[in-house]
């Protein structure tokens, strides 16, 4: 079955590829510039080799933002921090699917049942590059989003990897009607691709905060995603 009601693009700018001296400037400038989401990537140097943000910090961006926080938590143990983010302003809230029970239906259940005790409004699970997306299948109707990481977590400026574009078009293909959101390695080039592919969440990191002109970069991207998503959903487009 596929879902053939319209999607929006939303542009979400990854704040690990902003000015960590001058963030809320930042997160005020990509706004007006225009952001529809600001995408916060959590890490614990455990379920991923880098450190980021916590609680107080997502907490003092929240203080200045307007637009919805759209909290990546690639952290081990989710449930243990899903109050602390949710409290700090986190309007979605995302966990690893391989952080629970190694990627078990199970802790998949568990995840999203305490994110939604905790009071997230929107909850998101999301997977690695080499994990599959068919075992989410029991799951999809517990959640808001789906994140398709189309690099391994960890590092923004990764080179986009195209056979994940499959997943995407697998959760549309199951009449997935959430939102289906793609990081990692997005770009003029590869961000349409997403689009055709189901996708209507894009994150990019150094692609928006790297552009002499931001905005102008924004509004591409937009017109570029409101474009492909004009066709059915397809598996055509390769990166060079
Ligand atoms: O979650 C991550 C990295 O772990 C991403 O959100 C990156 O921040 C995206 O950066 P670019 O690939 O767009 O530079």
């Amino acid at each position: 079955m596929q879902d053939s009601s319209p999607r929006t693009p939303i542009i979400a700018p990854s704040l690990l590829s902003c000015d960590f001296t001058r963030i809320g400037d930042e997160i005020r400038a990509i706004e007006s510039e225009g952001a529809d989401w600001l995408h916060v990537d959590v890490m614990d140097g455990h379920f991923v080799p880098n450190m980021t943000f916590g609680p107080p910090l997502v907490q003092a961006m929240k203080s200045v933002a307007t637009r919805p926080l759209d909290v990546h938590l690639m952290v081990s143990n989710p449930i243990a921090y899903a109050s602390n983010y949710v409290d700090a302003g986190a309007q979605v809230l995302t966990y690893h699917w391989e952080a629970m029970g190694s990627g078990t239906v199970r802790g998949a259940k568990l995840a999203n049942k305490a994110f939604r005790d905790a009071g997230a409004p929107m909850v998101g699970v999301s997977i690695n590059p080499n994990t599959p997306v068919e075992p989410l299948e029991a799951i999809l109707d517990e959640v808001d989003l789906v994140l398709i990481m189309s690099v391994f977590p960890g590092f923004g400026g990764q080179r986009f990897m195209e056979h994940t574009l499959s997943k995407t078009r697998w959760l549309r293909e199951q009449g997935f009607r959430g939102i289906v959101e793609m990081d990692g390695g997005l770009n003029a080039e590869t961000l349409p691709l997403c689009a055709a592919a189901g996708a209507d969440a894009f994150v990019a990191g150094s692609a928006i905060f790297g552009a002499a002109d931001r905005r102008g970069t924004i509004e591409s991207f937009r017109r570029a995603a409101v474009e492909a998503m004009k066709e059915p959903i397809s598996g055509s487009g390769t990166v060079r």
